[in-house]
Order: structure tokens, then C-alpha cells, then sequence
């Protein structure tokens, strides 16, 4: 089967988005590789309005009646915009049924650029790009720099030395700002405040393309997801750490890299004893990730993002192992000191970068619809989210609960009462997990987290685990703000304060705070909230949604 054939077979299918369809599919051409698949899937929908316009003017699918429609956008495509051309043999009949209209093809590309007020070709695909972003063109890209394999300084200098630093969030994503207009078609960067080694970088850039990031230099990561690891801030005295709920690996390899460049530091402040050079040294002091992935196919993803990352000598992966089902007292695990669980959750919080983009199929001859359209129309979506500027407001708007589950598969929840039942049951699913990470007898820190707004798989959740026996018995307490590393202390958007029967908390009070010194000395509830971290997609501050928090032992 040709790329072609497969490509339109994997643009045909329902259900998933093109990452989870393209990269869980086995059956791929031998010679075609699932990014080749992928980036011809995504550039074709990108373009497929113009493609559509473009066909039907020459009236292609008239003169090439056996040509199906979808095969012909695939095709058209790479003719009209890929370096190659069509990748099959020059006397293909595949090839020579778009070949033998390149005139007319051509001509009416030129007059879709035109229509366009296009100047040049690379003009158009700016255009393209920022309507295919649509509402993620307004958040930017952030890159969390692996320090396994490279360090700010040499990125600032390499990957981004063409690019244009600004000084606040909202000027990476606002092109009117003095810095875009001095120079005009620079992408822009900006270096986080919270999280170290974090940059945001403009959307339309396209980062995926770039050496540093198929070498695993650096990682496409949101700034909220990078909070559980830094959080949890591992330490080398804290021993080994568990990732339990790992694919597709983000917060491992962050965690990697937070581990590695701690014995670094420590070893070179000479806080360990003994001879040996630093390398030597390092191995001797390395702590070990238990890395734990229930499903199989998700853990093979984490596998390889765990070896472009250079992490596997650190992170040691329980291909397809339930979390539940380990056994916090075996051996293996006496000397885990700190946890990291971030579990599936309702996925509200995330932003639609990688939800099915909108496919435009040109018409028959005949003036009727050739195929039904596939994807989402992501512009149709009523997806809405609190901002951080108005929740209430955005409350009242949202006209339907969209869930995106582990593979970004998205699930519409119409009625309340379907809401209530789903969020219980994942609730309940989250605390059983977080619970079970309380039970590992050495561990003296966890975080829990979820890309999720609601209070019920948040805030609740918390509360629960607080209130539990594990909890009590052991001397869990949460990690209260004021002892929080610097950029979680200070980062000003907190818990909600929920009634304390609360069963759902969404309308609640949310924090805003400065973090001052004597925050979190208030009632338990005013300080369990206080010690929450969370973010809300449309505060201006470029993040998803997110929830995070920790728990610590003083014993
Ligand atoms: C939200 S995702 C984790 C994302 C990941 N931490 C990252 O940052 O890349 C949740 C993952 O937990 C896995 N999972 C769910 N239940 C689990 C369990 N009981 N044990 C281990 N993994 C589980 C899911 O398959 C899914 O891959």
C-alpha cells in the first residue's frame, strides 16, 4: 500500500486524533515512516481548503473520474507544496494523473495565493499555519530544555539564535508588540521566571522540525506540566523515585533530568565521600526512577522518550505494570523517598493543539459532496474553559463538558448529571492511586496532579487523601506554600477554599495571591488551599489548565 493509500486510509478513520491514530497503528507501508504518514496527514488538512479550491477550479476530478477525492488532496499536496514531489515512480498512474494537469493545477494555485493577498508562497503558509492554530495560536510553544543533553545557554546560542527575546509572556504570542515590529517575521522566545530551563517560543514556529528537538535536546512541554516534577524537587538524599503513572513521559524525563543535575551539583560540592573522577562518583550516587505505565502501547511511547531524552541509564520502566498492583513493601522499593502521580484524568484542562484538524474534501464533478467530512471542525468546537481573568462568566458559557482521555480521544458529556457520574468515578479512581503512594514505607514526598479544572479530581481529591488513614497514620501533612521550591511558592495562582461537605467545587473561590511569608498560616482550609497550585488556560499567563500539589512526611 502506498504512503498515499495509507495516509487517506488513516485521514478516513473515526475516533482518536492523527498523533494516537498514526503512531498506535502497526500496519504502516514498509517504507513509509509514521512521521512521514503524520506530517503529510497534517499538512494536507492544513491545506486542504485551498487543495479543495485548487481541485475543483482545474476540475481535476472530472477529466480524472477513477481519482477518489481524499487521494487526490494527498496527492495534490505534495505535488504543489512538498521539496519532492510526489514520492512514486514517475510513470505511476497515481503520479501521472495529477502530473498531466500541472498547468492547470498550477494556474489556480496561483490565483488561491492571490485571492489570498499572498505575496509569496511562504506568505500563504504563514497564513495557513495561524488559522490552522486557531485558539492555540494565542498560547504559546513551551520548550523545557533537557539538561541530560544540553543546557540553556547552548540552546539560546543554537536552536534560538535567530529568534528575538522578550520580557514577558504575552509578547511571544502578541504580534504587535514593539519587539515583533522591530523585527518583523522573527519568531520570539521568552525565559520563564518559574521553572528553570523553560522557554516560550512563537506557536507558528515550527520547533518539531528542528535537530534539537528529534535529538531530545530540548522537549515540547506546557509550563503547567512541568510543575509536578519541579515540585516534587528530588532531592539526592531523597533516595529512588517512583513515576507511577508515566506515558508518555514528560514528567519522567523532567524528573531525569531534575535527578541528574542534583548529583552533579552535590558531587561537585563534594557532599559525597570517596575517590573516583565525578562520573564514577555519579554512578555510584545514582537513584533510580521506577517508571510504572498500565497500558502496553503507551508505555513502548514512553520507552522510546525516555532513550531520545538520554534517560535510560536513570528511569527503569514497568512495561504495562498497574501502579496499584505494586507492592510498596517489596524490596526493590525500600528506598523510594518520593513520588510523582499524575493520573488519567478528565483532561479539561488542555489546550487543542492535538485534537483532529478540520479536512475539506473537494466535490465531485457532479456539484455533490464526495465523502463525509472526517475530524473535528475545531473552529465549531464549544470548548470554553475559566480564564483566570472571569471564571464565573466563562462558567455560565460553556455550553457542553468535552473530556479528552489518555490517548486525546475526546468525549462530550451533555447533561449534569452524566458530568457528576464521570467526575465521581475518576475521582475516586485518582484517590485509590494517590493512597497507595502513601503506602510506600520510605517515601517522604509525593505530588498529585491532574491536567484537570475541577475541584472534584483536584482540591477533593487532596482533601480525601488528608483526611485518610494511610494519611494519619502515617503523617502525611500537605507541602504548605511557604515551603514550596521558589517558582511554586511564587506562583500566584492557588487552590480553591471549598465548604468543607463540598462534593463539587468549581464555582468556589479560587486564590490569587502574592505569596508573602505569613500565607499559609491560616485555618486548615485557607492553608491546604494556599499550598494548590493551579492554572487556568486564558489568564494571559500562556498555560493549560492544571492542578498540583504535595505532600510531605516529617518524620
Ligand atoms: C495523564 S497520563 C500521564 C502523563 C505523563 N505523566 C506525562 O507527563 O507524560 C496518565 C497515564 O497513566 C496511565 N495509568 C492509568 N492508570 C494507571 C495505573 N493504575 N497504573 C499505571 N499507569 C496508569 C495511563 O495509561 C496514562 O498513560
Amino acid at each position: 500500500m502506498s504512503l498515499y493509500h495509507k495516509t487517506a486510509e488513516i485521514l478516513s478513520a473515526s475516533g482518536g486524533n492523527l498523533k494516537t491514530r498514526i503512531f498506535g497503528n502497526k500496519a504502516l507501508p514498509p517504507k513509509a515512516s509514521p512521521q512521514q504518514v503524520y506530517a503529510l496527514a497534517l499538512e494536507t488538512c492544513k491545506w486542504s481548503s485551498i487543495l479543495t479550491e485548487v481541485i475543483e477550479a482545474s476540475e481535476l476530478l472530472h477529466y480524472e473520474r477513477k481519482l477518489p477525492p481524499l487521494l487526490s488532496l494527498l496527492l495534490v499536496h505534495d505535488f504543489l507544496l512538498a521539496k519532492r514531489g510526489i514520492v512514486l515512480p514517475a510513470k505511476h498512474g497515481l503520479r501521472a494523473s495529477i502530473e498531466r494537469h500541472k498547468a492547470r493545477l498550477t494556474a489556480e494555485f496561483t490565483r488561491a495565493r492571490i485571492r489570498r493577498k499572498a505575496a509569496t508562497v511562504e506568505a500563504l503558509r504563514q497564513q495557513v499555519t495561524a488559522e490552522y492554530l486557531g485558539e492555540a495560536a494565542h498560547h504559546p510553544r513551551w520548550v523545557r530544555v533537557n539538561t541530560l543533553k544540553s543546557t540553556l545557554e547552548d540552546q539560546l546560542d543554537s536552536t534560538f539564535k535567530d529568534f528575538t527575546r522578550v520580557y514577558s509572556i504575552g509578547e511571544v504570542t502578541n504580534t504587535n508588540n514593539d519587539a515583533a515590529s522591530a523585527s518583523p517575521g522573527k519568531p520570539l522566545f521568552y525565559v520563564d521566571e518559574h521553572i528553570p530551563n523553560l522557554l516560550a517560543i512563537s506557536p507558528a514556529f515550527e520547533i518539531t522540525k528542528t535537530k534539537a528537538y528529534s535529538s531530545g535536546a530540548i522537549i515540547l512541554q506546557d509550563k503547567a506540566s512541568c510543575f509536578p516534577a519541579y515540585l516534587l524537587d528530588p532531592l539526592p538524599q531523597d533516595g529512588d523515585v517512583i513515576d507511577s503513572c508515566a506515558a508518555p513521559g514528560n514528567k519522567t524525563t523532567h524528573l531525569a533530568a531534575l535527578v541528574q543535575s542534583r548529583i552533579v551539583a552535590a558531587v561537585r560540592e563534594g557532599e559525597f565521600e570517596g575517590a573516583g573522577d565525578l562520573k564514577q562518583q555519579q554512578q555510584q550516587q545514582q537513584q533510580k526512577i521506577f517508571a510504572f505505565e498500565k497500558d502496553k502501547d503507551r508505555a513502548r511511547t514512553l520507552e522510546k522518550m525516555v532513550k531520545v531524552a538520554g534517560a535510560k541509564d536513570v528511569v527503569r520502566i514497568s512495561l504495562g505494570q498497574d501502579f496499584l498492583k505494586v507492592d510498596p513493601d517489596a524490596d526493590l522499593f525500600k528506598n523510594v523517598g518520593a513520588l510523582l502521580l499524575d493520573p488519567s484524568c478528565s483532561g479539561s484542562g488542555i489546550v487543542g493543539r492535538d485534537t483532529m484538524p478540520a479536512l475539506h474534501l473537494p466535490k465531485y464533478a457532479s456539484g455533490k459532496k464526495a465523502e463525509p467530512k472526517k475530524g473535528g471542525d475545531r473552529n465549531s468546537r464549544k470548548r470554553k474553559h475559566p480564564g483566570d481573568d472571569d471564571a464565573a462568566a466563562a462558567e455560565k458559557s460553556r455550553e457542553e463538558e468535552v473530556f479528552v482521555d489518555d490517548d486525546g480521544e475526546e468525549i462530550v458529556v451533555a447533561t449534569a448529571k452524566e458530568l457528576q457520574a464521570r467526575l465521581e468515578a475518576l475521582s475516586a479512581f485518582q484517590l485509590s492511586l494517590l493512597l497507595h503512594a502513601l503506602a510506600f514505607p520510605a517515601a517522604r514526598k509525593v505530588t498529585y496532579s491532574t491536567c484537570s479544572v475541577h475541584a472534584a479530581e483536584n482540591e477533593q481529591v487532596v482533601r480525601a487523601a488528608l483526611r485518610s488513614d494511610v494519611a494519619r497514620r502515617r503523617g502525611w501533612r500537605i507541602l504548605r506554600r511557604a515551603e514550596q521550591v521558589r517558582g511554586m511558592r511564587e506562583w500566584p495562582v492557588r487552590g480553591l477554599v471549598l465548604p468543607s461537605d463540598a462534593t463539587s467545587g468549581d464555582d468556589d473561590k479560587r486564590g490569587d495571591g502574592d505569596g508573602g511569608e505569613d500565607e499559609g498560616k491560616g485555618d486548615d482550609e485557607e492553608v491546604v488551599a494556599d499550598a494548590c497550585i493551579r492554572a487556568y488556560q486564558g489568564g494571559g499567563r500562556g498555560v493549560m489548565g492544571f492542578f498540583v500539589a504535595g505532600f510531605v512526611r516529617d518524620v
